[in-house]
């Protein structure tokens, strides 16, 4: 499973973090949120990632930005992964595509273009469909009528059971230690995403929630040895 943890301002817990194996760091590019990073402190936190975490996904999240603006904040914050959570449409998606594609040679890993969906009901997920041919992962986010994200909302799982489109699609929206099993054994994403659930406040994580995320979602390899008093079964 695929985990992204969103949200992150501060370099020691982004260490922290990407030490605990998450595929994914997010950052918040937008400037009226609580959890809002500029770009030179993203760059000071990739910068110091990179070295040791070549895989990790380095995501930075904008709402209604130009492509422009999302281009150079790309760039210089050493980014490799791009969130669109405002209501940008499918043309816009692929222009931002066409727009990534001519930093590549620039940059080493493909980048990744995510579309976030607020939604609200049925037909806010049909709506989802339409994105799956212009971008690489559809991320469900819940819907809230005053903010576009964090919002600590849950969607209502079982409206996605049969949810299937062509690409990957990430689940968000109110997940925690606590329901992270819940919701996987409800629904089947490729990957979770999680902010407000792992924090103490905006922007600040509590690293004990987000190791107790991670292990709730790594289960011990078969071969891996038990711990220190557990026995195994005997057949
Ligand atoms: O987190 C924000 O403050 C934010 C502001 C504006 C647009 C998007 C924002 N966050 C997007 C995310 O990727 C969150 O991880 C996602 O909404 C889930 O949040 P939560 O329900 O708190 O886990």
């Amino acid at each position: 499973m695929y985990i992204k943890i969103c949200g992150l301002t501060k370099i020691d817990q982004a260490q922290a973090i990407a030490q605990m194996g998450v595929n994914a760091i997010g950052f918040i590019c937008v400037s009226s949120s609580p959890r809002y990073i500029t770009t030179s402190a993203i760059a000071q936190i990739t910068t110091s990632l990179i070295p040791d975490y070549p895989t990790i996904d380095l995501i930075g999240v904008f709402l209604n930005a130009s492509a422009e603006e999302i281009c150079q904040t790309v760039e210089q914050g050493g980014l490799n992964g791009v969130q669109l959570h405002g209501d940008e449409s499918p043309e816009f998606c692929h222009e931002v595509r066409s727009h990534l594609d001519q930093l590549q040679p620039n940059i080493n890993s493909n980048i990744k273009l995510i579309k976030a969906l607020r939604v609200k009901d049925q037909a806010g997920l049909e709506q989802a469909q339409r994105y799956s041919d212009v971008v690489d992962v559809i991320l469900l986010d819940a819907y809230d009528p005053q903010m576009a994200g964090g919002t600590g909302k849950t969607i209502d799982w079982q409206m996605l059971r049969d949810f299937r489109p062509h690409c990957d699609w990430w689940l968000a929206g109110g997940l925690s230690p606590e329901n992270v099993e819940q919701a996987i054994a409800l629904v089947c994403p490729s990957g979770l995403d999680v902010s407000s659930g792992v924090e103490r406040s905006a922007g600040d994580k509590d690293l004990s929630k987000v190791k107790e995320f991670v292990r709730k979602l790594v289960r011990p390899s078969p071969l891996s040895p038990l711990p220190k008093g557990e026995k195994g079964t005997k057949n």
